[in-house]
């Protein structure tokens, strides 16, 4: 009986160990026939990348994970040039004409959005719609967005600009260094959070984020896990288990707060004391209004697109300013010429300064605020992009930070020269800046899902830049900013930007 028992254990334990050979023999096989089968017949052979980056998504996920993608792309431009196999089914471009190639409004017919997911199971925002339900919320938005309603914010802009001047004059006088990083958080969510929600996070006032505000931060930090994950294939349920689940929930609240104050807002119908986005959202009719779950969900994820690309852009834009002490006196110069002329400094007085629109585009240069790029993916009929036939089911991007910041694209392309910017007869142009590909730069993206918020982004970031310089002296503190070094997800991770400010004498 023994003897039986022992050799029907023998049998079993060899045969467990033939079916782990077999499965693991399987499995290996399986990778092997796959990355041979992505570096030789692949349809994306023909592009340059590294083998390892044709053979698995693992190097790009994990360059995502650590917060360096962008910039590793960046490196793999510079190495194989404008078009890059960065994936085994991903290429990146950064030729001026993919802009129009990928997102233009020809190609937005085509190409679809690729790795946005669904907030809410009943209503998708602009910002993650496509089709026909997109055109539909784009319209209704667009009067909302435009220069009249721009102009209509004014006022509502200055209170809260005023407020964040006060509050730096105070900090100044008192002598303590400031974290100009923070306070431009502060001000770019209570901004947007009075222009989309009608809600008053008073962050400026308060010196401190809001509790709404900080939940917000903890969820962009979650969004940009599960977005590296996805890219970890198969491994991705394994990655998951990681994920900052406690930071993903703060979604539903956000959605559910937002949707409160929605709710408050329409209930007062059109503000006879304030014209608002609401104000023009409203007066769309018919076929052409929103459903209420669509003004919810638009309202929570403006929030979401608008803060953090804005306050980097105001953080980079003092941070270049602050040490380049001659590019800022000439700027100062130019705002008083024109205040002078009108006695004030308000948005019309800001938007007719050329040298204060280089600047901020330089800035943004080389300070991408969205780093790197939205994905589309090819129809089944495949797409020509920048005279490339690309085959079907490729994800393609534009990495914003790599077409900014490599010499293919711009002349003397790491120093900070606003006057590349300016035009090319300007005496003041650089001369060596002529051959700047000027057009590859599309901060606010291109085609029909281009950023709707580009006309007010200007005009928020002029009016702050401009008041912030005629009112303030800045001197960085510590070297701790340092651009290269920071982490970048979906948007980026800023250090604390500490200076110390003196208040300029009136
Ligand atoms: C410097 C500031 C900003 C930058 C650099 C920026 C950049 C962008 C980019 C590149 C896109 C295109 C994304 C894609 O193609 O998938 C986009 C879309 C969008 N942005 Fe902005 N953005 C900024 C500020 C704002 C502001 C202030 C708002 C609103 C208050 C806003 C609202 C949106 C919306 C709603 C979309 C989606 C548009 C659509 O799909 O039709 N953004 N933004």
């Amino acid at each position: 009986m023994a003897i039986i028992s022992t050799s029907l254990e023998r049998f079993r334990s060899y045969h467990l160990q033939t079916l782990f050979f077999l499965f693991t023999a399987t499995f290996c096989g399986f990778f092997f026939l796959r990355a041979i089968y992505r570096i030789t017949i692949h349809p994306l052979v023909k592009f340059p990348g590294p083998k390892i980056r044709a053979i698995s998504h693992l190097p790009h996920a994990f360059s995502g994970v650590a917060g360096r993608q962008p910039y590793d792309v960046r490196e793999l431009h510079r190495k194989y040039g404008p078009v890059v196999r960065i994936c085994p089914n991903q290429l990146s471009f950064i030729t001026p004409s993919a802009w129009e190639d990928i997102y233009g409004h020809a190609a937005n017919k085509k190409l679809h959005k690729y790795g946005y997911f669904k907030v809410r199971p009943d209503a998708q925002p602009m910002l993650t719609s496509s089709g026909d339900d997109h055109t539909r919320q784009r319209v209704a938005f667009a009067h909302g967005f435009s220069q009249r309603a721009i102009n209509d914010q004014e006022s509502t802009l200055t209170v809260h600009v005023n407020r964040l001047v006060e509050k730096l004059e105070h900090e100044a006088r008192r002598g303590q260094n400031v974290d100009i990083s923070e306070w431009m958080r502060f001000i770019a969510f209570d901004i947007i959070g009075d222009f989309t929600l009608n809600t008053q996070f008073e962050c400026v006032e308060n010196r401190k984020y809001h509790p709404w505000v900080a939940l917000l931060m903890n969820w962009f930090r979650a969004v940009s896990f599960v977005t590296n994950a996805n890219a970890f294939g198969q491994l991705t349920p394994f990655i998951m288990l990681f994920a900052p689940i406690k930071h993903l929930k703060g979604m539903k609240d956000h959605l559910d707060m937002s949707a409160q104050k929605v709710r408050e807002r329409l209930a007062v119908g059109e503000d006879p004391n304030r014209k608002d986005l609401w104000t023009y959202l409203l007066r769309n009719k018919g076929d052409k209004a929103l459903s209420l779950a669509e003004m919810e969900v638009n309202a929570a994820l403006l929030i979401i697109a608008a803060t953090s690309p804005l306050s980097d852009v105001l953080c980079g834009t003092i941070y270049f300013l602050a040490q380049n002490h001659e590019i800022r006196a000439k700027l100062r110069k130019e705002l008083e010429e024109l205040m002078g002329l009108e006695g004030r400094l308000d948005m019309a007085i800001t938007a007719r300064s050329p040298y204060l629109d280089a600047v901020i585009k330089e800035s943004m240069r080389l300070y991408a605020p969205v780093p790197g790029g939205a994905r589309r993916k090819t129809p089944q009929e495949g797409h020509n992009i920048s005279g490339i036939e690309v085959p079907p089911d490729t994800i393609v991007t534009v990495y914003q930070l790599a077409a900014y910041t490599l010499p293919i694209n711009f002349a003397l392309h790491d120093r900070f020269i606003p006057e590349r910017w300016l035009p090319a007869d300007h005496p003041e142009r650089p001369k060596e800046t002529l051959g700047d590909r000027q057009d590859v730069f599309q901060p606010f993206g291109v085609g029909p899902k281009n950023c709707i918020g580009k006309g007010l982004s200007y005009a928020e970031i002029k009016l702050i830049i401009a008041r912030f310089l005629l009112r303030f002296d800045f001197e960085l503190v510590g070297d701790g900013f340092e651009i290269d070094k920071q982490t970048a997800y979906l948007f980026r991770d800023r250090p604390p930007l500490n200076m110390k400010l003196t208040v300029v004498k009136k």
